[in-house]
């Protein structure tokens, strides 16, 4: 199975004014897609971040993988290493540092998650059985609220509405559990004063009793100040999410407060497991395949884990439905992958490249999709509209902080800011 065709495609989506500690979506999100198509005419499909730096490096390696067999993932990820070199190209800073190793396994994932949806189609069987076959039949997400305004400034209120207080978070939560069916919520925090936030929390306990909770300031806090939420939050939250940066701060936190601490921040590549690790920083660790190098390289990290008592859960930055259905295949593969997972799934709000009907939210939980491959075909209608929102949007990288300057000048995304 010889790959012939490579074919890449930014796309821009709309998206809504989300908050986060370093700034505010823009009105668009962009991500690349790849295409893959072998000498027997099969063809396989990748998601990955859409920032033009991330882009050309994609196009680069599409040209030095053309003639590879679909096994030969060593090959293609040495290829990818070579032609990635080292440019740093995740720029935004809510997924820790970018280092050499990280810009390769961002670059050489989509390459990999399309050469799986190629050998799951040949051999007829899903992408989940190429990863050591299913322990659950369906994904739990979580509903991923933000604090947001009502609409981008200048445009028309978004069908969301504004959540910059309690009634507003309260308000979301029960619009996504009710269109989703949600059973665990994860607040993006790191927005507002962390007493606002203790306070917005406090509020999602008192109206969904039961339901787990999880805040994620992206490293905004202090250590002391980590150190006083998660006490104040103690029996509110099922883990606390990234309050501080860096392996040693982490750590610090994590020998004071009574919940467990999960990063997609201070564990971002391989070498960050030995420190973080041997420092007790975290309790959880969000698996992201977009930059753990694809779902065989996430997966071995997840057995890495399970070896040193870490559990998993999984991050989510804006995606469409092949990035989705990805995400479900390698966590109904992964035993140890226990918490509800992260999606922004509800914010794209039916935008997508793929036909619809084979990914479906069932009581919160996506169904592993049941096609052969990762079981999703790509809507070229969808594919062209997006391209050419791409071509006229404007964006060309992710940059919250620039945005929220244009309406806040002095907006800092010092951290920690509090
Ligand atoms: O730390 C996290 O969970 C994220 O970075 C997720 C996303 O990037 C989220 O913060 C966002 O899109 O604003
Ligand atoms: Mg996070």
């Amino acid at each position: 199975m010889i790959i012939r065709q490579i074919h890449v495609t930014p796309v821009a989506f709309r998206d809504p004014p989300l908050l986060n500690a370093a700034g505010v979506h823009e009105p668009w999100a962009l991500r690349t897609i790849v295409e893959i198509v072998t000498d027997e005419g099969i063809s396989g499909l990748g998601e990955t971040y859409g920032d033009l730096g991330h882009l050309t490096k994609v196009r680069e390696c599409a040209q030095v993988l053309l003639g590879l067999d679909v096994h030969a993932t060593n090959e293609m990820y040495a290829r990818v290493s070579a032609t990635v070199g080292d440019v740093v190209t995740d720029l935004h800073g809510l997924t820790g540092v970018a280092t050499k190793e990280k810009s390769v396994d961002r670059v050489f994932s989509p390459f990999e998650v399309a050469c799986l949806d190629i050998r799951g189609k040949a051999a007829g069987v899903p992408v989940v059985d190429l990863l050591g076959g299913r322990v659950r039949d369906a994904v739990p997400y979580s509903a991923y609220l933000f604090y947001k305004w009502a609409a981008h400034p200048g445009a028309d209120p978004d069908r969301f509405g504004p959540a910059l207080d309690e009634a507003g978070l309260v308000a979301q939560a029960a619009l996504l559990i009710k269109e989703y069916g949600f059973s665990s919520i994860k607040l993006k925090g790191g927005v507002l004063p962390p007493d606002q936030e203790i306070a917005g929390i406090r509020a999602l306990h008192a109206a969904f009793p039961g339901i787990p909770l999880r805040l994620d300031p992206n490293a905004a806090w202090t250590v002391e100040t980590s150190i006083r939420v998660g006490r104040e939050l103690d029996g509110a939250l099922q883990y606390l999410e990234d309050p501080t940066p860096g392996i040693s701060g982490m750590a610090e936190v994590a020998a004071a407060v009574p919940m467990p601490l999960a990063t997609n921040m201070c564990v971002v590549t391989p070498e960050h497991l030995p420190p973080a690790i041997s420092a007790r920083a975290i309790g959880v660790l969000l698996l992201d395949h977009h930059y753990w190098g694809g779902l065989v390289r996430s997966a071995h990290i997840a057995t890495v884990c399970g070896t040193f008592g870490l559990d998993l859960s999984m991050h989510s930055n804006s995606h469409l439905g092949i990035s989705l259905a990805a995400m479900t295949h390698l966590a109904a593969a992964t035993p140890n992958l226990t918490f509800a997972c992260d999606t922004h799934t509800p914010w794209q709000d039916g935008q997508d490249v793929v036909l619809p009907g084979s990914l479906r939210f069932t009581d919160g939980a996506v169904p592993v999709p049941a096609g052969p491959g990762l079981g999703v075909e790509l809507d070229r209608d969808a594919l062209a509209i997006m391209n050419e929102q791409y071509e006229t949007c404007g964006v060309r990288a992710r940059d919250d902080t620039t945005y929220m300057r244009r309406f806040e000048p002095t907006f800092s995304t010092r951290r920690p800011r509090w």
